[in-house]
C-alpha cells in the first residue's frame, strides 16, 4: 500500500487554473510522525462557497489534516490543490499569491500576546501589503466593525479580551486579506451556548455576504447543525464520509451513527 515518496500529482485536474466547483482538493495524501501513519491515501473536495463541518473523534488527525494542506505539517504522498493550483508545484511567489487567499483561525485564536488586537489584525497586512500606517488602521478599524467588536477593543492586549472576544479579535485577523478560503479550528470551542451561537451566526452571515468558502474542524453539534452545508467525518485515516446533515444521521457506520444519533444528539430535538 505504501508508496514511494512523490510530489507526482495524483490527478490530471491540478494545476490547469480556477477550478469553477472546488476551491480545496485533496488526492491520495498520507501523513505520519515516525513509523505512525496518521492519514492514509486521504481524498477530500471542498465546494466553492460551502461551509464544511469537519469531525471524528478525538486524535483522528483533524488538525494534522489542516495544518497538512496549509503546508505546516509535510505529507508523505498525495497532492493537495488550492484554487487550481497545486501547492506542492507553486513556487514561492505563487505560494504567497495562494496563501494570501486564505485565513486560519487557530484552536485558542493563537494572537500575538505581545501585540494589540488592531496590531494582530495588521501581522497579515505587514506580511503581504505594502500600505501605509494610516490605511492599515483604517482596515483594521473596518474588520473590527465586521466582526462584532467594538472599536475601543483595537489598542488591547489579547489578555484583557474574553474568550469570545479573542475569537472574534482571531476571525478580524483571518480575514484581515479579505480572503476566498478561511479555515476555522474549534471556533467555539471554550465559548458559553449564548457565545457559541452568536459565533455560529457571525460564520454564516460572512459566508453568505463575503462569498467565503468556510473549512470548519469543530465538535460542536449545535454549529453542525446551524451552519453548515456539508459534514466530512474523519476516522480510519481517511473521510469516512461526507455530505449532509440529513445523510449522516442515515450513515451507519458505528461511529457516526453514535454521533450523529447518539444521546448527545438526540438530546438537541
Ligand atoms: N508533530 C507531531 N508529532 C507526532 N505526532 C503528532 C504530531 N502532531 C500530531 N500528532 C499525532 O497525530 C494524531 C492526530 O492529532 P490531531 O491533533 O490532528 O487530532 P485531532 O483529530 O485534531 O484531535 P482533537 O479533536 O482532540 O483536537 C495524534 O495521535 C497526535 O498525537
Amino acid at each position: 500500500m505504501n508508496q514511494p515518496a512523490t510530489d507526482t500529482p495524483a490527478m490530471e485536474t491540478l494545476d490547469t487554473g480556477e477550478d469553477a466547483d472546488h476551491v480545496l482538493s485533496v488526492r491520495d495524501v498520507t501523513v505520519g510522525f515516525g513509523s505512525k501513519i496518521i492519514l492514509q491515501d486521504l481524498d477530500l473536495d471542498v465546494r466553492r462557497g460551502e461551509v464544511l463541518g469537519f469531525v471524528g473523534g478525538s486524535g483522528t488527525g483533524k488538525s494534522v489534516l489542516m495544518r497538512t494542506i496549509l503546508g505546516l505539517t509535510p505529507k508523505r504522498t498525495g497532492a493537495i490543490s488550492v484554487f487550481g493550483h497545486d501547492l506542492s508545484r507553486a513556487n514561492q511567489k505563487e505560494r504567497k499569491a495562494i496563501e494570501r487567499r486564505w485565513g486560519v483561525l487557530f484552536q485558542q485564536g493563537a494572537l500575538f500576546s505581545s501585540l494589540s488586537v488592531k496590531q494582530n489584525i495588521q501581522v497579515p497586512m505587514r506580511e503581504h501589503l505594502n500600505l501605509s500606517p494610516q490605511l492599515m488602521d483604517e482596515l483594521a478599524s473596518l474588520k473590527l466593525e465586521l466582526v462584532g467588536l467594538p472599536q475601543d477593543a483595537a489598542d488591547k492586549l489579547p489578555s484583557e479580551l474574553s474568550g469570545g472576544m479573542v475569537k472574534r479579535a482571531s476571525l478580524a485577523r483571518a480575514l484581515a486579506l479579505d480572503p476566498d478560503l478561511v479555515f476555522l479550528d474549534e471556533p467555539t470551542s471554550g465559548l458559553d451556548p449564548i457565545g457559541a451561537a452568536a459565533f455560529d451566526s457571525l460564520i454564516a452571515n460572512l459566508s453568505s455576504t463575503l462569498g467565503l468558502t468556510v473549512y470548519m474542524v469543530t465538535h460542536d453539534l449545535d454549529s453542525l447543525h446551524s451552519i453548515c452545508d456539508r459534514i466530512a467525518v474523519l476516522g480510519k485515516k481517511r473521510v469516512l464520509a461526507i455530505g449532509t446533515l440529513d445523510d449522516m444521521t442515515k450513515n451507519d457506520d458505528p461511529w457516526i451513527k453514535s454521533y450523529f444519533r447518539g444521546e448527545r444528539a438526540l438530546r438537541r430535538i
